[in-house]
């Protein structure tokens, strides 16, 4: 089962709601062949029992495990607890105790059943403490598979939308946050807004949501449809890849063309074009950063690299412009592309002492398997000029595939290769024009380009450039429950294949690489930037050389910024980290999403998480500290968040330093 179509990587599931299950066994026989999954009452819902009659022995509480094969149980059946009859936080002591023994004994049956998931409703008043403390003792009992699902009503008004998100918020926080709860949502005919919708949502782990076949319209051909703003808030909810439950008006109701109308628009829900389809697997999938100094890189790796030929596009330009302004004036017009358009005032400019016969010589440190030894000869053939290359790699692996490279592509009178760590390598007198790499990670200067690079001074000649010359990391606060369940899956597991045992102890204290795709943007997607490195001995404009750039500039680095909350209400659970590159005059690349280079995949965002997730009102403001810290042998971030309230003029909430010292991530110098 499962509707899948060839053009989209995941499936449609759908699943049906029903009341009053009589016989099971026929109602699962009859469902499976259209239906993923069923809701059932655990219990009947008018299965009244008292306070007498609850612990009875006299009486079955419901149908027997047996009338179903266990497999359907688990595969197939997620049991709904009785919310008709139970009101955990009612002032009267006979119905909280009431409410609690029902839905202890429901839940404890569903266990023994092993069903697939339990469905509890949020409940109607605004009290949900003791709902959440019964409910906390199962998510605290690890021997549990079963999932647990709060499915919650979205009323069409806006602002009692709201309210049920303030709830869930509430919930989630009283049960610390617990990884395994996922939520339905249940919409009714009509929708609020879908603007306020998305934002308060996208982050959260939705299982599924939930329509009544009385909220379809019916078309002129008699079938039914969905309104336009259903139908928007469905393509995107598939977008997240998130369950559809149909529940009609009666158990025997015929859900076929109901069914029907999602399938087609699960059809025509999205189109992924080719980069989308590489990432769709990496979405929320959080991976530890890479650390190409300490590490030596894997040929696996350096194939990803390879296959980004925007980014390498992106270098080709960038030497095509240098090249041409080496060859027309004997010079670079590195950062000032007013100076460099300026024709007239250059030529005056030339450089003298330029031989236009000598060749540039471009050295490309960090030359991982060679990729832009090609772009700098290819450049050099659009911009008709002779270069030389000399490559240097630290990593003795890809120094075999640099040797084969030269031998079989013969390049030996063009390309001089070293083996070895540019910090500190000795290469005679040999002096390039051009210094280019690529060392940039996530989070910008996170693979130490800035410690690699700034030795290297010595070996540009007088004039020379560095490409990329600049680079600049920017965070924003970002709200998404699913992010911050990934690191608390880390925190609570032992084992883990895909980070390792010692980065787990502090989980909530190193930042991670992943495709941010659930979640939201409480204070807006507007970043702000935090730290640059500059490497520009030689500045073409005299005011760039106020700016410390190269060994002159501090590796040690502190910010704070401070975003204003857009909405009514915000949980955040940490930042997103993003950089720029500037390479040649105004060519840069960018993951930092208002300008972000169109198609590049080399990078995806870093998350910074929080250990406690908080919240944070309208108007209020949040602040991101984060330092960049080194010692000896390593470098690392610390960062902390807090929420100022500018009406009381008051500091009201902040985190703890995550990651002080070092002690869950640093990058090995
Ligand atoms: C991110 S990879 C990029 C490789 C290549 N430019 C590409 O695009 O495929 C960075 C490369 O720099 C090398 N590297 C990092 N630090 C270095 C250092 N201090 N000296 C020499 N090579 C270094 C790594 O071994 C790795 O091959």
């Amino acid at each position: 089962m499962g509707f899948k179509t060839p053009e989209i990587p995941y499936e449609l599931k759908v699943g049906r709601d029903i009341n009053t299950v009589f016989n099971l066994h026929q109602v699962i026989s009859e469902q499976q062949d259209y239906f993923d999954f069923v809701l059932v009452d655990i219990c009947n819902a008018l299965n009244f029992r008292t306070d007498a009659t609850i612990s009875s022995r006299d009486i079955a509480l419901t149908r027997a495990d047996t009338c179903v094969k266990s497999h359907y149980w688990s595969d197939f059946v997620l049991a709904k607890i009785n919310s008709y009859m139970t009101d955990c936080d009612s002032p009267y002591e006979h119905i909280r105790l009431r409410s609690e023994a029902i839905m202890t004994q429901e839940i404890n049956f569903a266990m023994h059943l092993s069903v697939h998931a339990v469905v509890v409703d949020m409940p109607k008043s605004s009290r949900i403490e003791n709902f959440a403390r019964i409910l906390d003792q199962y998510f605290q009992n690890v021997h549990t598979s079963m999932k647990f699902i709060l499915r919650i009503e979205i009323p069409s008004e806006f602002q009692e939308a709201e309210e049920q998100y303030e709830k869930y918020t509430q919930f989630k926080m009283l049960c610390g946050h617990y990884n395994g709860l996922q939520i339905i949502l249940q919409f009714g005919a009509n929708l609020p807004s879908w603007d306020s919708f998305s934002k308060r949502w996208t982050g959260d782990k939705i299982f599924g949501v939930q329509l009544d076949t009385d909220s379809f319209l019916t078309n002129q051909k008699g079938y039914p449809v969905l309104s336009k703003a259903h139908q928007e808030t469905f393509k995107w909810l598939m977008k997240q890849n998130v369950n559809f439950i149909l529940k009609g008006k009666h158990p025997s109701d015929d859900l076929d063309k109901h069914y029907q109308y999602l399938c087609h628009l699960f059809k025509n829900h999205d189109v992924l074009d080719e980069e989308e389809k590489i990432e769709v697997s990496y979405r929320n999938f959080l991976q530890s950063p890479l650390q190409p100094l300490a590490d030596n890189l894997e040929a696996a790796t350096y194939e990803v690299f390879e296959n980004d030929t925007i980014k390498y596009d992106i270098y080709e330009d960038s030497l095509y412009r240098a090249y041409q302004d080496k060859k027309k004036y004997g010079r670079f017009f590195q950062t000032n592309a007013s100076l460099a358009n300026n024709d007239q005032e250059n030529i005056e400019m030339r450089d003298p002492s330029s031989d236009p016969d000598e060749p540039i010589v471009v050295m490309y440190f960090g030359a991982g398997r060679g990729p832009l030894i090609r772009r700098a000869i290819k450049a050099a053939q659009r911009a008709d000029v002779k270069i030389k290359v000399i490559a240097l790699d630290k990593n003795p692996n890809a120094i075999v595939t640099l040797r084969n490279m030269i031998i079989d592509e013969n390049l030996s009178d063009r390309v001089t290769l070293f083996a070895g760590d540019m910090r500190k390598i000795a290469i005679g007198d040999l002096q390039g024009d051009i210094l280019m790499s690529e060392l940039l990670g996530s989070f910008g200067d996170n693979e130490l380009s800035p410690e690699c690079l700034n030795p290297t001074d010595k070996f540009l000649k007088k004039g020379g450039i560095f490409i990329p010359f600049s680079y600049t990391n920017y965070v924003v606060p970002i709200s998404s429950q699913i992010l911050w369940n990934e690191v608390n899956v880390y925190a609570n597991s032992t084992i883990s294949n895909r980070i390792s045992i010692s980065q787990q102890l502090y989980p909530f204290e190193l930042p991670y690489v992943v495709k941010i795709y659930s979640a939201t943007y409480p204070c807006g997607d507007k970043t702000q930037e935090v730290f640059t490195f500059r490497h520009i001995p030689y500045p073409d404009d005299p005011k760039i050389a106020h700016i410390p750039e190269g060994e002159g500039q501090s590796m040690r680095k502190y910010d704070r910024k401070i975003f204003v909350v857009k909405e009514e209400q915000s949980e955040i659970h940490g930042f997103g980290g993003y950089f720029t590159a500037e390479l040649y005059q105004e060519i840069i690349y960018s993951t930092n999403p208002e300008v972000h280079t169109p198609k590049m995949h080399s990078w995806f965002p870093m998350y910074f998480p929080v250990k406690e997730p908080f919240i944070a009102f309208k108007g209020q403001e949040v602040i991101i500290s984060i330092w960049r810290n080194n010692s000896q042998a390593k470098v690392w971030y610390e960062w902390s968040m807090s929420v100022y309230d500018p009406v009381k003029n008051k500091t009201i909430y902040s985190t703890h330093i995550h990651n002080i010292n070092g002690r869950g991530f640093s990058i090995g110098l």
